[in-house]
């Protein structure tokens, strides 16, 4: 590998809670490079978020640090920009002023105000949002709210993107949009980017590497996994694609068989023995937010789709 450009040494953390300390994160190893696309996947509440916050400046690690090109970070800063998983547009701003207010923050002093104006209209553009430019957070759907998140994101042209689910709460033919939209800029802005997602297509069609986190308390990373597909990439002709299909079981395999269940992967051997056989034959795989030690993998038709979806039951 180059040299990383983002680097977490040995982060631990542990929360303080009424019942004493939290240990959410035991001794996190990660190197970024430049330009690199990761994405985070573990189940509910392992610390993704945690991960996230702590490289986003908002949560101080309890041991271990993070360090990007040679500083260590502190605080939240321009250069790291943080698309929420809901949102978090200020809500007595018009959405235009929301992409503003950031684009003032990192270009007031190399940009005119001519061209601050073409650049928050070409970021709604991108994201499709530029009609609804003059309304309020409080007069748009979450999924278009959340597209002016992504927007205000990426207007400011990070170094690197951290984005906790960004697409989680949107419909499938804008998310498969703005995954593309995505796909294309980062390639533009050679951005690093962190994304949290619970959708292991998501994962495989974006990254160049998956970290696989294993289940709470004192979550770790598992497994990484590489993912060597050419880019441009597209996500019709992938869903035949041999080494598309070995990837996504590979993720599969980690979170329903070696990670199954929830609070016990010491005893992943045991659970790999019971596992049931995961979704091999399915085209999506969705991490549902609270599978249980019960769960299993089913394969359903989507309503939206017709493509089989990969979910979790509880019996
Ligand atoms: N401020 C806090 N105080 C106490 N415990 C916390 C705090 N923040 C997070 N935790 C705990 O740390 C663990 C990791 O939380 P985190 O939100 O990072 O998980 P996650 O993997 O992002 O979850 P999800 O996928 O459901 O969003 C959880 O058990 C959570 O309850």
């Amino acid at each position: 590998m180059t040299k990383a450009h983002l680097e977490l040494t040995g982060v631990s953390m542990a929360f303080d809670t009424p019942q004493g300390p939290f240990q959410a994160l035991d001794t996190i190893n990660l190197k970024i490079r430049k330009g690199e696309f990761v994405s985070l996947i573990g189940h509910s509440g392992c610390g993704k978020s945690t991960v996230l916050n702590i490289v986003a400046g908002l949560l101080q690690a309890s041991r271990g640090g993070c360090v990007l090109d040679g500083h260590e970070v502190n605080t939240p800063g321009p250069e790291r920009a943080v698309v929420f998983q809901n949102h978090a547009l200020m809500p007595w701003l018009t959405v235009y002023e929301n992409v503003e207010l950031a684009v003032r923050q990192v270009f007031r002093k190399t940009m005119s105000k001519a061209e601050r104006r073409d650049w928050i209209i070409h970021n709604l553009e991108l994201v499709n949002m530029a009609h609804a430019r003059d309304k309020r957070p409080g007069e748009i759907s979450g999924g278009m709210a959340q597209r002016v998140g992504i927007a205000r994101a990426l207007s400011m042209r990070p170094s690197v993107l951290l984005m906790d689910e960004p697409f989680g709460a949107l419909d499938a033919l804008t998310r498969a949009h703005l995954q593309d939209a995505l796909m294309e800029i980062q390639q533009d802005l050679n951005s690093t980017v962190i994304m949290i997602t619970h959708d292991v297509d998501e994962a495989v069609l974006l990254s160049d590497r998956i970290v696989m986190m294993t289940n709470g308390p004192a979550a770790t990373i598992g497994e990484e996994l590489n993912i060597e597909l050419p880019r441009p990439r597209n996500r019709v002709t992938l869903a035949d694609d041999d080494a598309y299909v070995h990837y996504r079981q590979a993720v599969l395999r980690f979170l329903y068989e070696k990670q199954r269940f929830p609070g016990k992967e010491k005893n992943a051997d045991k659970s790999k023995a019971a596992a049931p056989k995961p979704a091999a034959e399915t085209s999506t795989g969705t991490l549902q937010p609270s599978e249980e030690s019960s769960a299993k993998v089913v394969a359903a038709p989507s309503a939206k789709t017709g493509k089989a979806v990969a979910s979790v039951e509880h019996s």
